[in-house]
């Protein structure tokens, strides 16, 4: 089965970085999510209730980075991909975070990590 629900490009203004400047200035994110969903329930039923809401996904992502403040990218995927399992059922995941602007000579640097809960 290889259903997914997709968020791209979901920018996220929050304190974010290992450097001191950067614990006192808000830094945009962006981030992008391939989430492993049966979407035939909800493909039949037309009813949000049955899917894997990318609005709720979104606002989520977003309030838990904001709240995180991480250091380093990796933590704040790693924190994601449990919250998502936990709270949405999530069992398969692709998520990349980049952060634009970091490397000015870079278009953005970042991490990806695959996660699989069985
Ligand atoms: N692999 C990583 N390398 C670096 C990170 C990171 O989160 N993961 N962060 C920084 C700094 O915060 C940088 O973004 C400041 O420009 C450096 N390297």
């Amino acid at each position: 089965m290889t259903d997914c629900v997709l968020i791209e490009g979901l920018a996220v203004e929050t304190i974010v970085g290992v450097y001191d400047w950067e614990r006192e200035v808000s830094q945009r994110l962006l981030v992008d999510l391939e989430m492993a969903w049966d979407n035939r329930r909800p493909g039949r039923s037309d009813d949000v209730a049955d899917a894997l809401d990318y609005a709720a996904v979104s606002e989520r992502v977003a309030a838990r980075l904001q709240s995180l403040k991480p250091k380093l990218l990796e933590h704040a995927a790693e924190v994601l991909a449990e919250m998502l399992m936990a709270e949405f059922g999530v069992r398969r995941l692709t998520l990349t975070l980049r952060k634009p602007g970091a490397v000015p000579a870079a278009r953005a640097v970042g991490v990806r990590i695959e996660r699989e809960w069985r």
